[in-house]
């Protein structure tokens, strides 16, 4: 029996596995509908030419117009704030109302408050997003989370480029990413210093089934709430990664029903089977089981 509680936090839509997908390839965009991701990253950035920039944007006009996908996030992920496209792209996103707006290679806080005020006759439902792909981006990763407690603040998720951290840093891809890890810590702590979701890096090798999943397990270790992925191939390992585990979900159940009973109502700590239990256990619990009803109903809706 799955318990479904009401955590004191709110628990944001799974975001296990968020596909991208250049929004100039309009076959991929079709293929979208029957994918298991939890939801998706429409690119208008680097998969996407400059000379076919205008086209992307008519493409995604096109496909929330006519075909918008059921019972997940869509995210659009428009061209940096000193390109020339930049403009468009924001107008694009004001007509469009996806769920959030990508940013790419954000380096300063300055650069989420002047989205926010872009955004500001927006629904409030339209959030903000923010890749954490620089050095300087890394370095003033607090800072730019911290805009997420302002009042205005839309920022809701940080996501990692490691192949643009990789290029200014000169760190070469490997597999364990050591060098790279306490940067991406740095990152995953910002996040969770001001409520945040945090989102892995892509794996650019789709067809390395086995090195896509040691990678998202490691991601998963780190604290990541799920991973951006370039190919379908990549969705149901990353859900499965992501996603709770049967043992855990039983481990929370059985937490859950532990501070049910009429003898524990006014504990803070409980025996469980021999291991310590607190209320911040239950609190974890607790979202552990709201996402897993959110991945269910979503299952069911889509
Ligand atoms: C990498 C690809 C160019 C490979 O595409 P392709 O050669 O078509 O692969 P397949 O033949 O294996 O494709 C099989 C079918 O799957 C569809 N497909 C492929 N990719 C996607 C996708 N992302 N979304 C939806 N559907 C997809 C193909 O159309 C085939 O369908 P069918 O013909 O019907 O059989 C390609 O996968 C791709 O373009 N991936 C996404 C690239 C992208 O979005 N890049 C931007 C994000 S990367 C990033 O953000 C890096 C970050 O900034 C950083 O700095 O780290
Ligand atoms: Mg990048």
């Amino acid at each position: 029996m799955t318990f479904v509680t009401s955590p004191s936090a709110p628990v944001s839509p799974p975001r296990r596995s968020c596909l991208s997908v250049p929004a100039i390839n309009r076959r991929a965009l079709d293929k979208t509908h029957g994918l298991d991701c939890d939801l998706v990253i429409f690119d208008l950035e680097d998969s996407v030419s400059p000379d076919k920039k205008a086209e992307a944007r008519d493409n995604l006009r096109r496909f929330f117009q006519e075909t918008p996908l059921a019972a997940r996030e869509t995210v659009i992920r428009i061209n940096g704030a000193d390109s020339q496209f930049r403009r468009q792209d924001v107008e694009l996103v004001l007509e469009l109302e996806p769920d959030a707006v990508l940013l790419p290679k954000v380096e300063d806080p300055g650069e989420i408050r002047q989205m926010a005020e872009a955004l500001a006759n927006a629904p409030e439902s339209l959030r903000v997003w923010a890749m954490m792909e620089t050095p300087l981006g890394v370095l003033n990763a607090a800072a730019i989370a911290a805009t997420a407690r302002e009042a205005g603040g839309r920022l809701d998720c940080l996501v990692i480029g490691l192949n643009d951290l990789r290029k200014a840093t000169g760190v070469p891809p490997k597999p364990g990413r050591v060098y790279l890890v306490p940067w991406m810590m740095q990152v995953v702590l910002a996040a969770r210093a001001h409520g945040l979701d945090v989102i892995d890096s892509v794996f650019n090798d789709f067809r390395d089934a086995d090195g896509f999943v040691a990678e998202c397990a490691q991601g998963r270790a780190m604290g990541f709430d799920g991973k951006m992925l370039i190919h379908p191939a990549q969705i149901e390992a990353a859900n499965e990664s992501f996603g709770p585990a049967p043992e855990a979900i039983a481990e929370a159940e059985a937490i859950v029903a532990a501070f049910r009973q009429p003898n524990t109502a006014d504990l803070n700590v409980i025996n469980l089977n021999g291991r310590m239990v607190e209320r911040l256990h239950l609190e974890e619990a607790e979202r552990l089981l709201a996402r897993l009803h959110l991945i269910e109903s979503r299952k069911t809706s889509a």
